[in-house]
Order: structure tokens, then C-alpha cells, then sequence
């Protein structure tokens, strides 16, 4: 019988706003959402084992690591034990067997090809770089680092939908908030009512 368990990978450009997705879904639906790892510093308010598990070389180790990438000089990754802990959570919610995870696009490309209909993709976007670039620098981001990260080749690349995750994507346009919102309300209920 088909797993029934669903990833949601909420891939797209750094400041697309898919941390902001993954934290809508956890606070109205109770998803939980997979804390991933990285071996760069916190920004402002960032807290380790909340908003990421900030590791060291020796750390960084000591995790089983489903797929890792390099990104903007830094190393980031996501774990089994990442991914347990976040199922451990869902058993507890209104809506179990449903997780979160945000990764960029070859992140995601790596969770389709290896969990195929469980991984559930969703490509969120915005119509407008300079927009995004002031949400970044509105987010606590040093601007000459905005700059940097979206004049990068990884920006660029995430933010097109990859050929390989054509026709098996859902699209969000989060220029708008509000819409935002009721997208994901709608994709989701979906989801819970298959
Ligand atoms: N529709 C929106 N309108 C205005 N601000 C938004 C919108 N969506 C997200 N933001 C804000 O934009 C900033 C970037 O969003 P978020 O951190 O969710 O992006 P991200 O894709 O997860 O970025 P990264 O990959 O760099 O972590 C945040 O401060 C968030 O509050
Ligand atoms: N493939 C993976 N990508 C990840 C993971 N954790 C985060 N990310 C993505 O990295 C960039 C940069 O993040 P930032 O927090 O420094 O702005 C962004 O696109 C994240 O979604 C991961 O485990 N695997």
C-alpha cells in the first residue's frame, strides 16, 4: 500500500518567503516543520534547534545527512534526525503524517527524486527582485549581503521552477500576503481531505 505521509518541500529563491509558508502552516495547522542544518552564524533572533541547528565542523558530523548543498559559501543540510523529530511532532497533531521542509531547488529536486508522491512541492516566487530584496534588508539582512546573495548564481537558479519539477509543482506568487495565505489554505486542505 502506498505511504500515505506527505513532505512538503517549500523550495524557491532566499526571500521568496518560504520560511514564512512553512511557519503559516505550522502556527494555523499544526505541520510541523523539519529544522535543517547549517554551518553558518545566526542573523539576529535566530535561535539554534528553532530556526536551524547551527553547527561547527566537529558538529556538523554527527548528523545523517539525507542531502546537503553548498550555498552562498555556506554548507547546509537536512538530516534523518531532523526528519524523525519533525514525524515524532506530527503524531501529535490535528493532522499527522504531514511535515514541512524548506530547501532550495536542488534540495528539492533531491526529495522528489527520492520520495517521489510523498514529497509534495510547492515553488513559491514573487513578480518583483526588488521587492524581495527590501523584505531582506526589512528581514535584519546586512545589505551589501542582500546584494550579494541575489546577484548569485544559486539566487538566479532558484528562482525558476527547475525541468525537473515541471508539471509536479504547485506555484505560489507571494507577492500579496493575504493571497498567500489563502493559496496555502487551499493546497493544504487539500491535502488533508485526499
Ligand atoms: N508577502 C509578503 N509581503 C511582505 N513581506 C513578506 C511576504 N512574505 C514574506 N515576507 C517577509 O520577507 C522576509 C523573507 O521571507 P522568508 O524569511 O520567509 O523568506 P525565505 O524564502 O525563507 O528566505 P531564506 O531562504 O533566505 O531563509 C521575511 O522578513 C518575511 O516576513
Ligand atoms: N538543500 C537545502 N537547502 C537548504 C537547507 N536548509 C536551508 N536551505 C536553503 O538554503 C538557502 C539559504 O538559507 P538562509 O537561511 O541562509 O537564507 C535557502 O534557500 C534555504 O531554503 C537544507 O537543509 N538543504
Amino acid at each position: 500500500m502506498e505511504n500515505e505521509n506527505r513532505v512538503i518541500v517549500i523550495t524557491g529563491a532566499s526571500g521568496a518567503g518560504k520560511t514564512s509558508v512553512a511557519r503559516y502552516l505550522w502556527e494555523k495547522y499544526g505541520v510541523p516543520r523539519v529544522i535543517t542544518h547549517t554551518d553558518r552564524e545566526p542573523r539576529e533572533g535566530e535561535i539554534d534547534g528553532v530556526d536551524y541547528y547551527f553547527e561547527n565542523l566537529d558538529s556538523w558530523h554527527q548528523n545523517h545527512f539525507i542531502e546537503q548543498v553548498n550555498y552562498s559559501g555556506h554548507k547546509y543540510g537536512s538530516s534523518y534526525e531532523g526528519l524523525e523529530r519533525a514525524w515524532a511532532k506530527s503524531k501529535q497533531s490535528n493532522h499527522p503524517g504531514i511535515i514541512s521542509l524548506v530547501v532550495d531547488t536542488v534540495g528539492a529536486i533531491t526529495y522528489k527524486k527520492t520520495l517521489k508522491n510523498q514529497a509534495v512541492i510547492w515553488f513559491v516566487t514573487v513578480s518583483d527582485v526588488a521587492g524581495l530584496q527590501n523584505r531582506l534588508i526589512e528581514r535584519g539582512d546586512n545589505p551589501i549581503h542582500v546584494v550579494e546573495r541575489t546577484s548569485s548564481a544559486d539566487f538566479e537558479r532558484d528562482m525558476h521552477l527547475p525541468t525537473e519539477l515541471k508539471n509536479q509543482s504547485t506555484v505560489i506568487i507571494n507577492d500579496d500576503w493575504q493571497l498567500t495565505q489563502k493559496a496555502a489554505d487551499h493546497f493544504i486542505t487539500s491535502l488533508f481531505y485526499k
